[in-house]
This record gives structure tokens, sequence and C-alpha cells, in this order.
């Protein structure tokens, strides 16, 4: 495998049902005024229409930025949009799978749950690991591990690949987790839930930038 270059470091996931004040997409705009280099569309609840119809939407949004949009698990609609990537876990199409079927594929994020995984030809054959989570978060429950600073440092010494933290990631715990060797952090709530998303995300990558 190639190393890709994988320059983000604040990754908004956002679903329409997680933005509590604003609409999604004026939340996508002002995460990225505010320093979002990465975006994930992660509706869990919508019908492949639906889904379809709001990635076409932020994707045209994001152009306008020049910022890469990553569609969570569903194959068919990151490629009718032709999204820059795909962001996978253990339950969903395997990333080789995904390279076969998709070759133009840009941007392959897998999750890893434990380490077993990452001596692992799906591992091998992805461009960033997302460590799934670094604290547990009442946003996504169906989780069986809190990896925690000390997991990051164990993922960072067995790996070379972009590092992506998730789970509970906010401007308080940014600087740390970052030192403790993530390259990017994604957070849903810490910017979807904020009465301001710009603010939020400015915040957030002031820290990162810090660290
Ligand atoms: C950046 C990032 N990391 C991890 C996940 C979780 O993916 P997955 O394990 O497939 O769980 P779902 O998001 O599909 O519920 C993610 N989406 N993004
Ligand atoms: C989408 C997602 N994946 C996770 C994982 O652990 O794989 S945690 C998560 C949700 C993160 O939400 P918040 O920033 O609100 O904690
Ligand atoms: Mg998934």
């Amino acid at each position: 495998m190639v190393k890709k270059e994988f320059p983000y470091r604040l990754y908004l996931v956002i679903s329409e049902e997680a933005c509590v004040h604003h609409a999604y997409l004026k939340v996508v705009e002002q995460a990225v005024k505010g320093g979002v280099d990465l975006v994930q569309l992660r509706e869990k609840n919508s019908c492949t229409e639906a889904f379809l119809q709001k990635a076409i939407l932020i994707k045209n949004l994001l152009d306008q930025y020049h910022v890469p949009l990553i569609i969570n698990d569903h194959l068919e609609v990151a490629q009718k949009v032709e999204a820059f990537g795909i962001h996978v876990g253990t339950s969903d199409i395997p990333p080789t799978q995904i390279r076969k079927n998709w070759k133009k594929v840009n941007c392959l994020g897998y999750s890893i749950e434990d380490l077993q995984q990452l001596n692992t030809q799906e591992t091998h054959v992805a461009d960033y690991l997302g460590i799934s989570p670094i604290f547990n978060t009442p946003t996504k429950t169906d989780t069986i591990i809190e990896w925690g600073l000390i997991g990051i440092e164990t993922i960072r010494a067995t790996t070379d690949k972009p590092l992506v933290a998730i789970g509970q990631m906010n401007a308080g715990n940014a600087q740390e987790v970052i030192k403790a060797g993530a390259n990017c952090i994604a957070v849903v709530s810490a910017i979807c839930a904020a009465q301001n998303p710009a603010k939020a995300a400015e915040h957030l990558r002031n820290e990162i930038e810090k660290a």
C-alpha cells in the first residue's frame, strides 16, 4: 500500500438528528468556517434515497469550501455522490471488498475495536484508522472497548497509519489526545450540539494546533 497524505485534523461526523440548535447544512457550513477540514455524513436511520439526497446537498456545499466528504457505511451512496471516501466498521462491508468495488476511492476509513484487527488485511488496505471509541459516549453505545489515552499510545506504537480519535472528544481533551499520538479528532456533539458551531470548531481547532 502506498501511504497517502492525511492532512486532516478536525473531522466533523454529522447526522441531521444530532444537530440541536441549527439545520444540519448550517452546522456544516459554520463548522467548516471554524476549522473543520473533513466531514462524514452518518445517517443511521435514513433510507437510501433520503441519505443520498442529504449527501448531494452536503457535497455541493462542501465543494464550495474544498472540504472532502466521507460517507458512513453506505457504498452505493458514496459512489453516487462521488464522495472523497467512506468509513466502515467491523460490521460493515469489509475494506478489501470496498477496494474491489470502488477502484476510485480516495480515502477509506476503518474502525479499530481491538488490537488483533491491526494485523489484518482489512486494516492494511485502510487509509486511516478510527480508534473506536477513545471514551464511551452516549452518541454511539454499541461499542466494545474504551481505548483511553493508553490505547492511542499502544496503537500509535504499532502502526504508522493516520489515527482518528473518536468518542467524547472535546476542547478539554483534544490536546492530550493529539499528544498521545492521534493525527485527527472526530466529533459529533462538540459541534452538532453547540449553540455556535463555528466558535466550537474554532476552539477545538486551536486546541489541536496547540498540542
Ligand atoms: C471517524 C470514525 N471513526 C469511527 C466510526 C465508527 O464506525 P462504525 O464502527 O462503523 O460505527 P457506525 O458509525 O457505522 O455506527 C466512524 N463512523 N467514524
Ligand atoms: C460515530 C461514532 N463512532 C464512534 C466509535 O467509537 O466508533 S463514537 C461515535 C460518536 C461520537 O460522538 P461524540 O463526539 O458525540 O462523542
Ligand atoms: Mg459503520
